[in-house]
């Protein structure tokens, strides 16, 4: 079987949907695919229960829709699910659900991309032959789970963050989270107040914030040096938290925002967990050496017992596996080549939204510099049409 079509845009998360709503903004057709059997999965299915949106809702708006006047400041996770239920109606957006892409190879010949989509539910596979590819199969398509000698023979259970749903079946447990990002240290901190023994490891240094300061933060560096909004910064969390390093938290020699900025490496936003670890209630070890039975044995030598681990150790990109001449545009983490702001565009119609880990923030630029690059190319009678994309009046909903 083949289709046609003039954009495919792999992924229905946010990215994927931001860039569809845009191409529809435009009269741009376009077939969007999604492995899962809904849209947003990392969200619906592979989300903890307590997750809230970190950023204040004005950095987390996708392109052409606000969230209502009304809504909390910083947007539970089921609230988002909503938003992005709208905005899906809104936009008339139809993923192919439960179709997985297996491969995508640019035919220079034909100057085309060639798409293998696979129904995971009856194993037909189609073939889709498209001008453009817009690769938003996200940052965290597939679980990091590290190698730690030992592991396989773990005696207790054993989960990625990504499984992870709350701490209410882990009371009374003796529980380890390793990573200290905002999933680690925000689940270390659900295990504890669900009556977990709770131990984290902190192999890095990290910056600890509260997400007032990380507001205050993104909204002055619109205008301001990065530089001094970070010193500012750093300066407002050692008032809140005080000095942390002899809890065995260091803070990283780049401030939060330039580090974002370079490496992508989030700022950690408390909820919570310092006044733990401060008062001893959650542990913190330094890295893991092996795994004997359930003995977890750490770096300096230090063993305890454990029935269960969960491994907050972060995300991947799995684009690589499947794009397979994509070399103009990622590298071989599936992650862009380019730095911020010329992260999104490759060779022969290939694009990208959402891997430049900045966040929902970054996913709205991505998919409105995408469709209007696309627009530039497939409809170059009408590029005075462009700007207008920015100044579209956005829609408010009711998430309630
Ligand atoms: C726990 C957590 C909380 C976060 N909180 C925030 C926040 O508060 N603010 C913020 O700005 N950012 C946050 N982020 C960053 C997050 O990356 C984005 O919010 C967002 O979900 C990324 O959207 P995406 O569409 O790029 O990727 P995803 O949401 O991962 O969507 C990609 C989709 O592509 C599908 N897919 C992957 N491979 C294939 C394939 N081969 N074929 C078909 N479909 C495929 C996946 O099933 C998935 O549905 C958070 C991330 C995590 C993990
Ligand atoms: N509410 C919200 O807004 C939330 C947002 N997020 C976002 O989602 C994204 C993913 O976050 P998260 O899941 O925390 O993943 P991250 O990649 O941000 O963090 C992974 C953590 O695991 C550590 N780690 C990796 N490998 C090992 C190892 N072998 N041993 C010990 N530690 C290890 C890393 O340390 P090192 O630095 O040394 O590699 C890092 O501390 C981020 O952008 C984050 O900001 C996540 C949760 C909530
Ligand atoms: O999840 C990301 O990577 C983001 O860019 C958004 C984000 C979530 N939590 C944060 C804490 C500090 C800076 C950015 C984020």
């Amino acid at each position: 079987m083949e289709e046609r079509t003039i954009v495919l845009i792999v992924g229905a998360g946010p990215a994927g949907l931001a860039t569809a709503a845009c191409l529809a903004q435009l009269s741009i057709p376009y077939v969007i695919i999604e492995r899962e059997n809904c849209s947003a999965s990392l969200w619906r299915n592979r989300a903890y229960d307590r997750l809230k949106l970190h950023l204040a809702k004005e950095f987390c708006e996708l392109p052409h829709m606000s969230y209502p006047a009304d809504a909390p400041t910083y947007i539970p996770k089921d609230q988002f699910v909503k938003y992005l239920d709208s905005y899906i109606e809104r936009f008339d957006i139809q993923p192919k659900y439960n179709t997985a892409i297996e491969s995508c190879t640019h035919d220079e010949g034909k100057d085309c991309w060639i798409s293998l989509a696979c129904d995971v539910t009856t194993s037909v596979v189609v073939r889709y032959k498209s001008k453009f590819l817009v690769v938003a199969s996200g940052e965290n398509s597939a679980a990091n789970i590290p190698v730690i000698p030992g592991l396989h023979d773990f005696t207790g259970e054993a989960i990625h963050s990504s499984l992870y749903k709350s701490g209410a079946a882990y009371s009374r447990k003796n529980a380890l989270v390793v990573g200290c990002g905002n999933s680690g240290m925000e689940i270390a901190y659900d295990l504890a107040s669900h009556g977990a023994n709770t131990s984290i490891v902190v192999r890095s240094p990290v910056h600890v914030m509260t997400k007032e300061i990380i507001r205050l933060g993104m909204t002055l560096v619109q205008h301001t040096p990065v530089n001094i909004v970070d010193d500012l910064l750093v300066r407002m969390s050692n008032f809140v938290f005080g000095d942390l390093s002899r809890h065995g938290i260091v803070k990283p020699k780049a401030g939060p925002l330039l580090l974002k900025e370079k490496t992508g490496r989030s700022a950690v936003i408390d909820v919570g967990t310092v006044v733990l670890i401060k008062k001893g209630i959650i542990k913190v070890h330094g890295n893991i050496s092996k795994i004997n039975g359930n003995v977890v044995e750490f770096e300096d030598k230090k063993e305890s017992s454990f029935d269960v681990i969960v491994f907050a150790t972060g995300y991947k990109s799995m684009a690589n596996t499947w794009l397979k001449n994509g070399e103009s545009m990622l590298n071989n983490d599936g992650l862009p080549k380019k730095e911020f702001p010329n992260h999104w565009k490759g060779a022969n119609g290939l694009y990208c939204a959402g891997l430049a880990r900045r966040g929902l923030a970054g996913i709205a630029i991505d998919a409105k510099n995408v469709a209007n690059d696309i627009s530039w190319l497939e409809l170059p009678l009408m590029p005075r049409m462009l700007p207008m994309t920015y100044s579209l009046p956005t829609t408010r909903i009711d998430l309630r």
